[in-house]
């Protein structure tokens, strides 16, 4: 199919190599080969096609994306495969944007037992979940409780004379609920959006089971009964850490996908007229669709590059764990938590933000906005809700103050808060990211003190720690929020100081985007700035003044940077991202398509028929 007019004019400009930007994103070229080659394996393969999942029913859904599922794990055993960027390339390639059925199993069913199984349970369940031969899910979430898992009513007992745990839900607000991936006793019907996943319920009564069933690696019961508590009791919520310390990069990914929709959307649809009589202007000329795009394309940029760096770190920190080292588990685990409570909120926002950016037809399932936005939106509430994870930050965060105040060395994610900040000259219209990044850093800072210091004195009131936290909730999950901001931040600039050593033109391009990043996140705040007199009225002025002039460099360079995310149309699974942006006659194509106009509407008929006898 020839290429869209428009996005061929858009795809002359540009100031820097779109292929090696995207081998930065894929971590060097030679994962970006693997990664088209992958694609292809799943693309090319008969057995991944079927119908267009966003014409199915729940339940046709739940087939198509079992049956699927089932071949890339088949796929990616016959390629050996066992990176896990790899084999969520096949997973998504496959995926049409839902989640797949035994997702579940593979993160928080086999990563629990890679974590906290023994040696021989390792042989016993591991192996056999590696291989599906086991399919597992987690089943902690209960009717009645979520978030508070110290809450949790599902007992264990332990029956000495028979070495047997006895599992009960007593009551029916202990019946385990949003299982993902729970094909035992039934589901909890249909939901915002996760059709992919069987969600399921779970009674138990009586559930006997052997006392090696616990998992013996960190903590253990006895012959007699006695439990032996694991060297770091946190270690037990590790499972929950892996899925977290994942979560920014998945909001990266599908941010991503968005804006490369929204962005090439808008460079295809004229709309209106700026000068009468010289026709319709692309809608991305307007400085309205660039400031709500722009910003988010910046956003995009900023988790991704956070969200590798995430991964990598807490990495680091299970193996550390592995060899009992467990000085960084506080540190992974705060971290992992503002990041994936902030990414994932923001990334929600901006998925719809992309789809209002797509007027009517950003609202048809024909541009995937929807499919995304239903399936990403899960990611503030599952894994730990956005403000419990939050609050979790903000503990550790009041924490600091008092490490500080005692002369203890502070984590290095946190050791901004230890530097003096000033800021004597005035700001022009073209403000560095560093120095944008120490504006951030000084905000999260000033915003810790201050909550420390109500926190601290409600202390001193109540003598309760819980009551002094509990009495000002909402301004430490916004100093959890200035924090998570600071940490993002200082991960985007550390990646684009690199990346201008080693490719300056790529470097150049991602330094505005930066600065975007920056002056959007400033501008939200601006009051705070003012009230701790770090920026006048003329500083803000000037960099909202930097926004708008920065929007005008990004313009020409807006559709190469989200080609350089490299969705295969396959893979987006948009007829309005479509890379060639012949949107108007697939979406007529798509549309005719639709199961709703092939079958006869006989019950129009009948139903209208009777209107009609009724004589009203
Ligand atoms: C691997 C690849 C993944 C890719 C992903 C692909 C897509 C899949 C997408 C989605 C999957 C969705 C599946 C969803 C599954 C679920 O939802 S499973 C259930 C998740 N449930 C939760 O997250 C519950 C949230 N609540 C909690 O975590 C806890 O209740 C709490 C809020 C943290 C409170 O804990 P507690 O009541 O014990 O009290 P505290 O004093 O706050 O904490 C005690 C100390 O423990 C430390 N802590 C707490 N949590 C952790 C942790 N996870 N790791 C390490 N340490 C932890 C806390 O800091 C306290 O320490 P201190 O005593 O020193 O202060
Ligand atoms: C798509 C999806 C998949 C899921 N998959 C699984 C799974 O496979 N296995 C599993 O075990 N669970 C699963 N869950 C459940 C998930 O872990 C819980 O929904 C999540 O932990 C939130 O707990 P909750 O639903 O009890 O919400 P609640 O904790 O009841 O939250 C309700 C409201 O109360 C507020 N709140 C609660 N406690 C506090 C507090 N201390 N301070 C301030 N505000 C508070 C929250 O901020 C929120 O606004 C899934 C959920 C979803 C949506």
């Amino acid at each position: 199919m020839p290429m869209n007019p428009d996005l061929e004019k858009e795809r002359q400009g540009g100031t820097f190599d779109v292929e090696q930007l995207t081998h930065i994103l894929d971590g060097g070229r030679d994962k970006t080969l693997k990664r088209h080659f992958l694609e292809q394996e799943v693309l090319k393969d008969p057995v991944f096609r079927g119908p267009d999942t966003r014409f199915l029913s729940r339940e046709e859904l739940f087939g198509e994306l079992l049956r699927k599922h089932v071949a890339v794990i088949k796929k990616t055993q016959e390629l050996s495969i066992d990176d896990i960027n790899e084999a969520s390339t096949i997973y998504s390639a496959a995926m049409n944007n839902n989640v797949g059925p035994l997702t579940l199993h593979s993160v928080a069913f086999v990563a629990p037992l890679d974590l906290m199984a023994d040696d021989e349970q390792k042989k016993k369940w591991l192996i056999p979940a590696k291989k599906y031969e086991i399919i597992g899910c987690y089943a902690q979430t209960e009717l009645g409780h979520g978030s508070f898992i110290r809450g949790l009513e599902t007992r264990a007992d332990y029956d000495v004379n028979t070495q047997q745990f006895v599992l009960n839900t007593p009551t029916e607000t202990a019946i385990k609920w949003w299982v993902g991936g729970c094909v035992a006793v039934g589901d909890i019907g249909p939901k915002f959006g996760f059709g992919g996943v069987d969600n399921g319920y779970l009674c138990l009564n009586n559930v006997r089971i052997p006392r090696d069933n616990l998992l013996a690696k960190t903590g253990k019961v006895l012959e007699d009964g006695t439990y032996v508590k694991p060297e770091n009791p946190k270690v037990v919520y590790g499972s929950m850490l892996g899925i977290r310390a994942a979560l920014p990069k998945v909001g990266a990914y599908n941010l991503s996908k968005a804006v490369t929709i929204a962005i090439r959307y808008s460079c295809v649809r004229h709309q209106s007229e700026i000068k009468p009589g010289c026709g319709e202007p692309q809608v991305l000329d307007y400085q309205t669709q660039q400031h709500k795009l722009f910003p988010l394309l910046a956003t995009a940029y900023a988790f991704h590059t956070v969200g590798v760096w995430m991964l990598d770190f807490h990495s680091t920190v299970m193996n550390e764990i592995n060899e009992g080292h467990y000085h960084r588990l506080a540190e992974d685990h705060v971290l992992a938590a503002g990041l994936k409570a902030v990414i994932n909120w923001k990334t929600h926002e901006g998925i719809e933000i992309c789809r209002f950016s797509c007027g009517g037809h950003g609202y048809s399932l024909a541009s995937s906005l929807p499919v995304i936005y239903v399936n990403h939106v899960a990611n503030s509430t599952a894994e730990g809700e956005t403000v419990i994870l939050l609050l979790q930050t903000a503990v550790y965060l009041m924490k600091c103050v008092i490490d500080l105040e005692q002369g203890t060395p502070l984590d290095p994610s946190v050791a901004y808060l230890d530097q003096s900040f000033s800021k004597s000259e005035q700001w022009c219209s073209d403000v560095d990211m560093h120095s944008l990044l120490k504006a951030i850093q000084f905000r999260s800072k000033k915003f810790t003190e201050y909550v420390s210091s109500f926190v601290k004195k409600e202390l001193m009131a109540t003598g309760n720690q819980q009551l002094a936290f509990n009495k000002h909730k909402v301004i430490l999950v916004e100093c959890a929020k200035a924090h998570t901001e600071a940490v993002i931040m200082n991960a985007f600039v550390t990646k684009v100081d690199e990346i201008l050593q080693s490719n300056p033109s790529v470097g150049k391009v991602l330094s505005l985007l930066c600065q975007i990043y920056g002056v959007t996140e400033i501008l939200a705040h601006s009051g705070d700035y003012i009230q701790y007199e770090y920026l006048r009225k003329i500083d803000l002025d000037n960099i909202q003044d930097q926004l708008f002039k920065l929007y005008t460099y990004i313009r020409p360079e807006a559709v190469l940077l989200v080609d350089a995310f490299d969705f295969h149309d396959e893979v987006l699974k948009s007829i309005l991202g479509r890379y060639d942006g012949q949107v108007y006659e697939n979406m007529f194509k798509w549309a005719k398509a639709s199961p709703f106009n092939k079958q006869d509407q006989g019950t129009f008929r009948k139903y209208i028929q009777q209107l009609k006898q009724a004589k009203l």
